[in-house]
């Protein structure tokens, strides 16, 4: 579903270049709930961006759906994102349109006629369980109630590929359990291929099938979850995996040292 080949990103900064991502090669094959995971700073996010172009990668190769993404035209390249839905971790709602407006967006933006989008929008409002919000503003909701609304909104365009930037990290354990599990039912009822950036180890315990690990730029492994019990971990990251913590707070300041929190 979405392949990711020799991909590299630089950033210009103050102190000169910065590698953030190297020489990536992934594989996400269709249906996948992949997690990437890494410290702060690893290059998750601009990894990521990457597969729907919001950061154009400096060399590699991207295919998403059978199409090389860096070879389309910009009209090619909206039409394609309509197919790669996103989230993240502050819910990126328009505070001054309702729930119901939100949702509507993607698709007032594709030209579809004011009753198609009003059928769409309440199913996919009642897709993740808030029918009752729609006239609501974003003000008015929880953390957990904003993001489920980011999901509905992201599924509008009924996308084969759903990209989810630390959609848990703003959130309490109890909310985050809630919206993994309406992650896992869009992934089950409508067959969306998920990937989510997260440095939460219990994120990718709790849904994800395949994970790959990032440290400095670089995956420095990749496997499927149902795998942990068995293979030697290479990175000290990978090892916190099998460790079961449930999340690390920032980059261990010698080798071999890490900070949990609980
Ligand atoms: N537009 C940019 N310009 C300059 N540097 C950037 C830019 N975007 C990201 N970076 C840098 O690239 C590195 C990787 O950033 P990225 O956001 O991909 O990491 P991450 O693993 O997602 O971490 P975090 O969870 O902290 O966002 C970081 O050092 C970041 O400061």
């Amino acid at each position: 579903m979405i392949n990711i080949n020799d991909v590299s990103k630089k950033f210009q900064t103050a102190d000169g270049e910065f590698n953030a991502v190297s020489s990536v090669s992934l594989n996400i094959e269709e249906g996948d709930i992949f997690g990437i995971i890494g410290f702060s700073g690893a290059g998750k996010s601009t990894l990521m961006r990457m597969i729907n172009l919001l950061e154009r990668p400096d060399s590699g190769a991207i295919t998403v759906d059978g199409e090389n993404i860096l070879s389309l035209s910009r009209k090619e390249l909206l039409k394609k994102r309509k197919t790669i839905g996103m989230i993240f971790q502050h819910f990126n709602l328009l505070t001054n349109r309702t729930v119901f407006d939100n949702v509507a967006l993607p698709l007032e933006l594709a030209g579809v006629s004011r009753k198609e989008r009003k059928a769409r929008v309440l199913e996919c409002l009642e897709t993740v369980d808030l029918l009752e919000k729609a006239k609501e503003y974003p003000a008015k909701l929880s953390g957990g109630q904003k993001q489920r609304v980011a999901i509905a909104r992201a599924i509008t365009t009924q996308p084969k590929v759903l990209l989810c930037d630390e959609p848990t990290s703003a959130v309490d354990p109890q909310t985050k359990e809630i919206i993994l599990d309406y992650l896992k039912r869009i992934r089950e009822e409508l067959g969306i291929t998920i990937v989510i950036v997260t440095h939460e180890m219990n994120v990718v315990t709790r849904i994800c099938n395949k994970v790959a690990v990032m440290e400095h730029g670089k995956v420095v492994e990749s496997f499927p979850l149902e795998e942990i019990p068995k293979i030697e971990p290479k990175s000290a990251i990978s090892k916190i995996l099998f460790n079961e913590s449930n999340s690390v707070s920032e980059e261990p300041k010698e080798e071999g040292e890490f900070v949990y929190v609980g």
